[in-house]
């Protein structure tokens, strides 16, 4: 369990608001209401679009969606048995791997020419599992990282010293916020190795916020993360929500699904087999077919958490 926060020299101070989205999340939520729940089911408001999508690694079809929606405001979830294909669509959907086929669309732009270190800049931001070389950083300097697109990495602005100097210390000062938010500035200095999963968890999640995205892409969230720090980072995720961001999100744990998610996308051998909110799902007929059909762990999870 994380510590509550050490006495520091005066902390700065949690911004009221980490990301001024103007999105009604109540209005997003409810307009759920009136989605069938079918696989493909159109969106009233959708952020994220993904048409005729297809990833094949040599004679095997690991994906091959025909049309899915993310709608804006709310957190979805991305299930499916072992091997369904959700984290090959969850990389094709952030552009870290390229389709065969198919399109994508975020806020009505086009992405698919969009190289992966660039999508930040248009509002989409996922999670990475900490590394081996991000572990011998420090968090403050891991937060740093997460800042891509500044001004900074811009010629002219490089010619600007005073610009650069401030926007450093911009950087610094929502980093140093956000460990406040996640109640890690007592981490601060020290080596993200140190951290324990749930601890990792939060600072990818702090990190990926140093962008102020309008869309977090979460993947597997809860793995590794010990049940002490179970509700703290629901409350965060749930959080992202409330401030107007979009969450999607890949996980195996049917609990932090039906306790957080707005609509569940199921997959299965590649294609979405099923829509719907989440207490709709453990009565689908196609999702139970799935489950049971696919390893006797991921049957025995429907079964039992559905
Ligand atoms: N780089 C790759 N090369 C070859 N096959 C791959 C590659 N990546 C994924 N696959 C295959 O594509 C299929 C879908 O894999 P994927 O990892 O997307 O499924 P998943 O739903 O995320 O599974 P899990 O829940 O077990 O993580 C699997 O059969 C997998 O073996």
């Amino acid at each position: 369990m994380i510590p509550e926060a050490g006495p520091k020299s005066s902390p700065p101070e949690t911004p009221e608001r980490l990301v001024p989205l103007d999105v009604d999340v109540s209005a997003a939520r409810a307009a759920l209401a009136d989605v069938p729940w079918e696989p493909g089911a159109p969106k009233p408001d959708p952020i994220l679009i993904a048409d005729h999508v297809v990833r094949r690694f040599g004679g095997l079809t690991a994906v091959d969606v025909d049309h899915v929606e993310v709608q804006r405001g709310v957190i979805t979830a991305l299930i499916g048995p072992n091997g369904a294909g959700k984290t090959t669509l969850f990389n094709l959907l952030t552009n870290f791997d390229t389709p065969d086929e198919g399109r994508r669309t975020f806020n009505g732009e086009v992405i698919d020419k969009v190289p992966a270190h660039r999508i930040a800049n248009h509002g989409m931001v996922r999670t990475f599992q900490l590394t081996k070389a991000l572990s011998k950083m420090t968090v403050i300097e891991n937060m740093k990282l997460g800042a891509t697109g500044q001004k900074g990495e811009k010629l002219w602005r490089s010619l600007l010293p005073f610009t650069w100097s401030a926007q450093e210390k911009e950087i610094e000062q929502r980093a140093d916020a956000l460990l406040v938010h996640f109640k890690m500035d007592h981490m601060r200095d020290e080596f993200a190795g140190t951290l324990s999963g749930g601890q990792r968890k939060l600072l990818e999640m702090a990190r990926a916020l140093m962008v102020e995205p309008e869309m977090v892409m979460l993947d597997e969230p809860m793995a590794g993360v010990n049940p002490a720090l179970t509700q703290s980072l629901l409350g965060h995720v749930t959080g992202l929500r409330d401030q107007g961001m979009t969450v999607l999100f890949v996980e195996h744990d049917m609990d932090m699904v039906q306790e957080i998610s707005d609509w569940v996308i199921v997959m299965a051998e590649g294609k979405i087999i099923a829509e719907g909110p989440p207490a709709s799902i453990g009565q689908n007929q196609a999702v139970v077919d799935a489950y049971l059909g696919s390893s006797h762990d991921s049957a025995l999870d429907l079964d039992q958490e559905l």
